[in-house]
């Protein structure tokens, strides 16, 4: 059977546009990097920040050839059918004309569930799709994977990290990742798939998240993005399994995210466990 939409239903970005829209906001985007193709943003950028390049680089791709994901896993981007792009940042620079305090490396770990919250909140109000985050942030329909977050601190890049973003918006089953369920908002029904006003959206969110976070020094409570990243996450109050960086495995009820963006799993002992990294699935 021939596939229900073509390559007409996926025209490039409108690079006037989405320049534009950088220059004019608020936000704390300086300079936009748009590529045809590259192969991976998330090197793309943190190449830029080792040759010193300040905080709000945006690199975006229209397709990436050797994309990445959390825990070496790749990443696909077929070419115009997701949105692609990361953002380089320097949290312990402070902002004078801002005024940013320098952000503690503590606080560091919210940056990649801010970057989620950004996502579904885009999402949602755009594309109008019933989407959460599974902790600590992937962008889920149901129990398929729409998207995906990447942050990663930038080796001699002087404290600088780059947070990545992978969306798919019309991928179609074929072209979907065959090594976890996963989905596109143009599968999910979607009410919107272009992707000019969802990366628009998706960096202002973005900048305006990372704003209000700056601006209280990284505290994710008084910025409200703990209480906003709890409204938008579908682990807690789940039953969970959780794959943990050393192997071992931790199965329980989440029971909330602290305050340093931490999964607090409950056993059934009930001993708390907190969790900085790991895969979650959610069993009930
Ligand atoms: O869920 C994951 O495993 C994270 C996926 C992150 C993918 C994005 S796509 C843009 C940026 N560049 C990369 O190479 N990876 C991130």
């Amino acid at each position: 059977m021939s596939s229900p939409y073509t390559d007409l239903d996926r025209p490039p970005l409108n690079a006037r546009l989405l320049s534009r829209a950088l220059v004019t906001e608020a936000g704390p985007w300086t300079r936009l990097d748009l590529r045809a193709e590259t192969g991976s943003t998330n090197a793309d950028a943190a190449g830029a920040a080792r040759a010193g390049e300040p905080e709000g680089l945006v690199v975006v791709a229209e397709r990436q050839t050797a994309g990445r994901g959390r825990r070496d896993r790749a990443w696909t981007s077929p070419a115009r059918a997701g949105i692609t792009l990361s953002v380089l940042l320097r949290p312990g620079v402070p902002v004078a004309e801002r005024d940013w305090p320098a952000v503690p490396p503590a606080a560091y770990g919210w940056l990649p569930l801010l970057a989620g919250v950004a996502l579904v909140e885009t999402v949602t109000r755009l594309a109008e799709v019933p989407a959460v985050l599974k902790w600590p942030n992937d962008l889920m329909v149901g129990d398929l994977k729409c998207a995906g977050i990447l942050a990663e601190g930038v080796p001699n890049g002087v404290g600088a990290v780059v947070v990545g973003i992978g969306l798919n918006v019309t991928l179609r089953e074929d072209e979907l990742p065959t090594d976890r369920p996963a989905t596109s908002l143009r599968l999910a029904g979607a009410a919107l798939t272009d992707r000019d006003p969802l990366l628009r959206a998706l960096l202002r969110g973005l900048g305006d998240w990372y704003g209000r976070w700056r601006g209280a020094g990284g505290d994710a409570e008084d910025s409200g993005l703990r209480e906003a990243y709890l409204h938008h996450c579908g682990t807690v109050g789940r039953a969970v399994r959780v794959q943990l960086p050393s192997g071992a495995e931790l199965v329980g009820e989440a029971a909330t995210v602290d305050a340093g963006g931490q999964l607090v799993v409950r056993d059934a002992g009930g001993v708390q466990h907190s969790v900085a990294a790991g895969d979650v699935l959610h069993v009930r």
